[in-house]
């Protein structure tokens, strides 16, 4: 049995130590709410097949402030604290955290600070978390690490105990690759490492994903493809859970008598004014005062509803000790002010600020009675209070005005949606909103809360823990069966299968596979050994050789056209019988092809030492002389431009080594091996290959004796050093 380690920075408890007397009480903010209500659902992950939970993460309280006491009280409760000191306080979570990451990642790059002293901290406090959760977790437990804080936690306990299951979920967004570039490269490469050790990197939504992936490509060079990043021999899966609430119990709230109460209490004081709410976090990225200023206007452009309606706005404190939430918390008051003081009347106030934390039940109460939720962050992960808010009109009435930046606008597509900077779109939607008809309100809401109910907090736990398990099966295998050294006992077994067999198939690619890589293409011609290999092999009865090439057909015909053998000219495009003439396999468009020279030769001319090579169905530019870190920086530049270009286009690009080639959709020398596999129906086959290319003849044909030339993940079941390596095998098939 596995055990279920949770890892985040904050507890789901707040703990205050005032004068001796401790305080728990819940903690405010989306991630606690959301993994506590998963853990509730699940019985603590017992039905998921854990029967262990621990909780790893800070108590809220400096660690000079927790004592014996505090940690036992949670110890109790499953929780397990990691203690801050005061200056881990400062420079790692108002640091790092809340200075450098918050803002980096929602884009508001001006507000970001980096401080040497922040990382180091921060470097320093993941530290301290791994540890702790390396002293808990054994083999095969599940670790599912959270959010910004903990960033390089994954790559840590791959290195200190790479046998655990690790899933990182982030909470915020994911910046755009160039937002990102911001960060000092030695930081912004660590970061990226450190979630990579992990064997599910999760995200609310696929933007996030892409601007991850991007990122990952552009600054540590890896492939990535398909919600998959390849670093060496791991396979990282890449993907979107958005979060969500437990829909039954916000949408059953109306019915709990002391929060009926209080809506009765509400509705009487408020006496048929409308209600536009509102609750945050104090965060600048809440768009708090966009949202008091579209208020201000609408009141100033349709005095019409002046005494009608009031703006109940809550922002409950948090991370008072950065300086822009200071600075921020005294604007709204002053604004808050100036508006109710110019506009508001003896029996009216346009503005109701409430600054503290609200009990839950209070918060129920006006999720249920608000006509309005207004809710305009300038960037939010996911943003919960818009989906507690839906799911709680089981009246089926209120109307959700949403900023398009919320993560949770992906979702909710039924709410009246709105750009947080657009003022007059804004006060649009308030006049649109305030006056809906029950019908169009009941409408937009049923569908909402119909996406919520299925794509509810558990199901979010659930598919991350699923696809943990997954991804993590996948590292597992690929760890328990890695490639063999093509050794001289393994060279014998295969030779032997080789001697015992009544039809054969041999299947080599050339470069790299049968002579080695030359500086330019035209350089790497057969010699007289190979070629006498060749034929040798050819003659063998019941044996046919096959070269399996990315090169054109000119080429190979010129150089291997003579020997009684099967070629195969562009990854799969063309096909020569032995002593017979060439036959295409597909039909193809090649409408892409002028763009794309035109786009490799800007590169060429920028890059020095790099040239192309155009061949019937495909476009290759290759790097290898050129200087090695200029060349990957600009292969994966010209990647991301391809990228572009080519979208639904029928056309692939393939980052082989040293090249990066764009051939036309469809050809792959794996549909070619398997072709000739199913012709020839051989009972030996012999595949070998040095490039991600090879790789799919390698899965195309399981049965296969497969050998990968060089290093790096391969599906191949042996390896050699080099290209000798693979004579030396033939040669011994030969004798
Ligand atoms: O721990 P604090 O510094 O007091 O901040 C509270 C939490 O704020 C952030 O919440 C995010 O998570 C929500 C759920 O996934 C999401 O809806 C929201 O958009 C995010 O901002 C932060 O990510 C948490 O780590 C904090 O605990
Ligand atoms: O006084 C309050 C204010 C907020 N919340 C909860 O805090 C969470 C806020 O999450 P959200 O994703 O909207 O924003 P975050 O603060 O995580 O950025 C929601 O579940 C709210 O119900 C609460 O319980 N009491
Ligand atoms: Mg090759």
């Amino acid at each position: 049995m596995a055990k279920l380690v949770i890892v985040s920075n904050r507890l789901p408890v707040a703990v205050s130590v005032r004068g001796g007397s401790v305080e728990i009480r819940e903690a405010v903010g989306g991630l606690a709410t959301a993994i506590k209500s998963f853990l509730a659902a699940t019985e603590s992950g017992k039905t998921l097949g854990f029967d262990e939970l621990v909780w790893v993460g800070w108590s809220g309280v400096k660690a000079e402030q927790e004592t014996e006491e505090v940690r036992a009280k949670l110890r109790e409760m499953g929780l397990l604290t990691v203690p801050l000191t005061g200056e881990e306080f400062q420079l790692f979570y108002e640091g790092f955290c809340n200075s450098t990451l918050w803002p980096l990642f929602h884009s508001f790059t001006v507000y970001t600070v980096f401080e040497a002293k922040f990382w180091e901290s921060y470097l320093q406090v993941n530290h301290k978390y791994a540890e702790a959760v390396s002293a808990v977790a054994r083999p095969g437990d599940f670790v599912w690490v959270h959010d910004y804080h903990l960033m390089l936690v994954p790559g840590m306990l791959r290195e200190q105990a790479p046998e655990l299951a690790v899933g990182f979920f982030l909470h915020i967004p994911f910046p755009p690759a160039e937002v990102y570039q911001l960060m000092p490269p030695p930081w912004r490469t660590a970061l990226l490492d450190g979630l990579l050790g992990a064997d599910l990197v999760g995200f609310h939504i696929h933007e996030y994903v892409n601007n991850f992936l991007r990122s990952v490509s552009k600054f540590l060079g890896y492939r990535t493809e398909a919600g998959m990043v390849y670093a060496g021999r791991r396979k990282i899966r890449v993907g979107a859970f958005p979060i969500s609430i437990d829909f039954d119990f916000f949408h059953n709230s109306s019915e709990v008598p002391e929060v009926e109460r209080q809506i009765e209490e509400l509705r009487q004081r408020l006496r048929g004014l409308k209600i536009v709410f509102s609750i945050d976090r104090l965060d600048y990225t809440k768009g708090v005062i966009n949202r008091i200023h579209a208020w201000e206007r609408f009141l100033k452009e349709r005095p019409g509803w002046r005494g009608r309606a009031t703006f109940i706005l809550v922002v409950v404190p948090s991370r008072t000790g950065v300086p822009q939430y200071e600075a921020m918390k005294r604007e709204i008051e002053r604004e808050v002010g100036r508006i109710n003081g110019e506009l508001g009347e003896v029996d009216w106030v346009p503005i109701v600020y409430i600054s503290r934390y609200i009990p839950t039940t209070t918060l129920l109460a006006l999720y249920n009675i608000a006509d309005v939720a207004l809710i305009t962050p300038l960037k939010d992960g996911m943003n919960l209070v818009a989906k507690e808010y839906v799911a709680s009109r089981r009246d089926c009435r209120g109307v959700l005005i949403l900023s398009e930046t919320a993560g949770a606008a992906h979702e909710l597509v039924q709410a009246l949606v709105v750009n947080p900077n657009d003022e007059s779109g804004i006060v649009n939607a308030i006049e649109r909103a305030l006056s809906m008809d029950p019908e169009e309100q009941c409408r937009r809401i049923k569908s909402m809360q119909e996406r919520i109910r299925q794509h509810n907090v558990v199901k979010w736990g659930v598919d991350f823990i699923h696809a943990l398990a997954l991804a993590y099966n996948d590292n597992l295998m690929s760890a328990a069966t890695p490639a063999r050294i093509l050794d001289g006992e393994a060279a014998e077994e295969i030779a032997s299968a080789f001697r015992n067999s009544r039809k054969r198939l041999l299947m080599l690619d050339y470069d790299g596979t049968l002579v080695p890589h030359y500086p330019y293409a035209y350089q790497a011609v057969p010699d007289a050994e190979l070629k006498q290999m060749l034929r040798d092999l050819a003659n063998i009865p019941n044996t046919s050789v096959a070269v399996v090439s990315g090169r054109p057909r000119d080429f190979l015909e010129a150089w291997l056209g003579d020997l009684n053998i099967y070629l195969v000219a562009e990854h799969g495009a063309f096909i020569k019988e032995p002593g017979g003439g060439w036959t295409q396999l597909f039909p193809f468009d090649l409408s892409w092809k002028p763009a794309v020279r035109k786009l490799m030769e800007d590169f060429t001319a920028l890059t020095p030492g790099t040239y192309i090579e155009e061949k019937e169905v495909s476009v290759a530019w290759h790097y290898r002389n050129a200087e090695a870190e200029v060349g990957e920086a600009a292969a994966n530049r010209l990647v991301e431009a391809l990228s572009g270009l080519l979208a639904g286009t029928p056309a692939n690009i393939l980052r082989g080594v040293k090249v990066v080639e764009v051939r036309a959709a469809g050809v792959s020398k794996g549909a070619a091996a398997k072709l000739l596999y199913e012709k020839l129906a051989p009972d030996f086959v012999l595949i070998a290959g040095d490039d991600y290319t090879d790789e799919e003849m390698f899965k195309s044909v399981p049965a296969a004796f497969s050998v990968k030339v060089g290093r790096g993940e391969t599906a191949a079941k042996f390896m050699a050093p080099s290209y000798r390596k693979v004579r030396e095998l033939l040669r011994r098939l030969i004798s």
